[in-house]
């Protein structure tokens, strides 16, 4: 288990960690998601040892390996931007952190291959790194960092280089990765899609501060702030005064597909639209209000369409107020 207590960092009067703490256990896979700035690179690079605490404890299994150097941590880092080593195969790439160990021939070369067939590069050993897909590029930067069997692994956004494609791809890999290490994994990303497909848990990053820990459902169904609403999901949350619903004093937050269609006490009339798979979002003036909606079937601009909320949270200064 890693156990973050009461982590502090600033840069000059910059407060960019305000005092995160969280525990994260063994296997799981824990996403950062937050936006660009939010302090998510930092976050990594404190709990590397990059970057120093200003205060704070960083626990692993119970030991504090807060005021250990980077090397004497065993962790594993695969940044955005891997640097390759260019005049190298991919076999001398990944054994290279082997090679600095002093590590046997014969144990580098099971270890390399076993690690290779893990990433599904063992057919590529021979080749050139700059000679290969930026894909594969990005699994033997994986490869590199994982064969050195660390207790946990950090990955700063490892698949923003690929295309959209790839990098579907790369996330089911990944995953299947990680559950065959059984590694704890600690990945940053911007990307909520990202995070969302990923992660056994999702820690908002804002202000500093976690904002909402949860899994990526609950995140989804009850976002502890506006804020957290509206950056999680494809669309963001619909927030309306709760008057409109008969709820005095609090607004209400509903997703797209918390309503239902050609039914209930609303009417819009269609702005624009977007498909997605097989829903259409409606973005709707409803009064002066704008609202969109998950809906099925055709549409137009300026069709009329007739909807009411099905699902709903209640809002007060920002927070959720309701129980769970
Ligand atoms: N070495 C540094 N010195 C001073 N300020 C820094 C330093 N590194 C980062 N910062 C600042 O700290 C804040 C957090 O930066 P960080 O790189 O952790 O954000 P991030 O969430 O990873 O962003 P991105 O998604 O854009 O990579 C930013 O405002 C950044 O400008």
């Amino acid at each position: 288990m890693i156990e973050l207590k009461e982590l502090i960092k600033r840069y000059g009067q910059k407060v960019v960690l305000d005092g995160i703490s969280e525990k994260i256990e063994t296997g799981e896979f824990f996403v950062i998601l937050g936006p660009s700035g939010a302090g998510k690179s930092t976050m990594l690079k404190v709990i590397a040892g990059i970057e120093e605490l200003d205060k704070g404890q960083i626990l692993v299994d119970g030991k504090d390996i807060s005021h250990l150097p980077p090397e004497k941590r065993n962790i594993a880092m695969v940044f955005q931007n891997y640097a390759l080593y260019p005049n190298m195969t991919v076999f001398d790439n990944i054994a290279f952190p082997l090679k600095m160990k002093g590590m046997k021939k014969e144990e580098i070369q099971e270890k390399v291959n076993r690690v290779a067939k893990l990433l599904g590069i063992g057919d590529i050993l021979k080749n050139n790194v700059t000679k290969i897909s930026g894909g594969q590029q990005q699994r033997v930067a994986i490869a590199r960092a994982i064969v050195r069997e660390p207790s946990f692994y950090l990955l700063d956004e490892p698949l923003s280089n690929l295309d959209a494609r790839t990098r579907f791809v790369a996330r089911g890999e990944l995953k299947r990765i990680q559950k065959e290490l059984g590694g704890t994994f600690i990945y940053v990303t911007h990307d909520q899609k990202e995070a969302m497909s990923l992660a056994d848990r999702i820690a908002v990053l804002h202000l500093g501060k976690f904002e909402q820990v949860g899994t990526p459902m609950e995140l989804y169904e009850y976002p502890k702030t506006k804020w957290v609403g509206d950056f999680i999901g494809d669309f963001l949350m619909n927030f309306l005064p709760g008057n409109v619903i008969g709820i005095d004093g609090v607004e209400i937050g509903f997703r797209p597909e918390w309503v239902k269609v050609d039914d209930g006490e609303f009417n819009g009339v269609v702005n624009s639209m977007e498909s997605v798979g097989e829903s259409t979002y409606l973005f709707l003036e409803v009064k002066d209000m704008k609202v969109v909606i998950a809906a099925k079937g055709s549409f137009d601009v300026g069709d009329e369409v007739k909807f009411g909320i099905t699902k709903f949270r209640k809002y007060k200064n920002g927070f959720m107020v309701d129980e769970r």
